[in-house]
């Protein structure tokens, strides 16, 4: 067989994979050299010596007016161990690497959504991605079904492969660390809206939090698909580590998709859709996406902080009042996020559940 045409390898390419040209990426022209969302430097917050007042309300300040005119920010001096990182991204290949026969042991399914999957679904369309889903304290409570009147509760446990024998202790001590930094972040962020620093902690007694290694292998056709497509985080936060390739975009105030350049030994962060609710629309979950290309392969392992499934998300009541009413109405966690899992795992043929059909106009 000889050379394909990019005409003709569009053709190796499934239709499943293929958005609506609307929604298709630019690839060929993203810039991932710039920094253009904000950087902010934790070292104040890892040093042995606890930060100055002044030190400290820089920092949240800092975070403030990146959540604020971005949703999106990177940090540096994080204090999770770069061996962390570079050990579970080495392993999330290895693991990859394997015979897809090896991966489907542990394959998730409908009821237990931890484990290998390589058929995820963004606004019903397939993600060109393959991933491995896993949660930080061995398993999470959801209920079993997003209708209203259902109570059952089931519990999903990790599933651990044979191969690679190292995976298991890379995951689990990664999540370990990062979920620490999560909850860092999280007093952050709740300074920033002027409330207690652990104000948001009981939200997470019995969290969902899950961590998902990603690997989007080279595409023939990178311009008709979406590593991931659009889409906004659920949860309160997401950290998420990536590697040197680039891909990750942002969708800018404007409506532009900018690239997010890859820093060695840094995590994107994010906030997600109960941040959004939780601050009144004060700080908003942004739209971003994953472009992929047609020579290297790519890793990146997001952590998702999500609350424990009866909590309530609605409006903050410190950041309420008569001149700013509360935005949303309230909902449940756990049934909002089993219906979103449920629409990333088949077609419901409806939109996908967002925050906005609980907005209050
Ligand atoms: O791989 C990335 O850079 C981002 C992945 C992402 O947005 C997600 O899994 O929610
Ligand atoms: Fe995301």
């Amino acid at each position: 067989m000889g050379v394909q045409s990019e005409s003709e390898a569009r053709f190796d390419l499934d239709p499943v994979f293929i958005l609506s040209p609307e929604h298709r990426p630019n690839a060929k022209y993203c810039d991932y050299t710039l920094d253009q969302i904000p950087l902010i430097d934790l070292s104040p917050i890892n040093s042995p010596i606890p930060p100055s007042p002044t030190t400290l309300d820089s920092l949240v300040t800092q975070i403030q007016a990146a959540c604020r005119d971005w949703g999106f920010f990177q940090v540096i001096n994080h204090g999770v161990s770069p061996h962390f990182l570079q050990t579970i991204l080495s392993e999330a290949a290895n693991f990859f690497s394997l015979p897809m026969q090896e991966k489907c042991k542990v394959r998730r399914d409908f009821e237990n959504p931890l484990g290998y999957y390589d058929t995820e679904l963004t606004k019903n369309v397939r993600d060109w991605k393959e991933v491995f889903d896993f949660t930080c304290r061995g398993e999470f409570r959801l209920p079993a079904s997003f209708e209203g009147e259902s109570a059952e509760i089931l519990t999903a446990t990790n599933q651990w492969p044979q191969n690679p024998p190292g995976l298991r202790e890379a995951c689990e001590k990664y999540a370990e660390a990062v979920e620490k930094l999560s909850f860092r972040l999280l007093e952050l962020i709740s300074l920033s809206l002027g409330l207690p620093a652990r104000y948001f902690h009981s939200k997470f007694e019995d969290p969902t939090s899950r961590l998902r290694l990603n690997h989007y292998s080279p595409c023939p056709a990178p311009e008709l698909a979406l590593g991931v497509g659009r889409h906004k985080d659920g949860g309160a936060l997401t950290v998420l580590a990536q590697d040197e390739v680039g891909g990750l975009q942002v969708r800018r105030k404007d409506g532009e998709w900018i690239g997010v350049k890859p820093i060695p030994n840094s995590f994107v962060i994010n906030v997600g859709d109960c941040m959004q609710v939780w601050s009144n629309d004060k700080y908003q979950s942004i739209e971003h996406r994953v472009v992929v290309n047609d020579k290297k392969e790519r890793f990146s392992v997001p952590f998702f902080l999500l609350p424990s499934h009866y909590v309530m998300v609605g409006p903050v009541p410190e950041l309420v009042n008569v001149e700013n009413p509360p935005r949303f109405k309230e909902f449940n966690w756990g049934k909002f996020f089993k219906r979103r899992r449920d629409s990333n795992f088949k077609n419901l043929g409806t939109e996908n559940l967002q925050i906005q059909h609980f907005s209050i106009s």
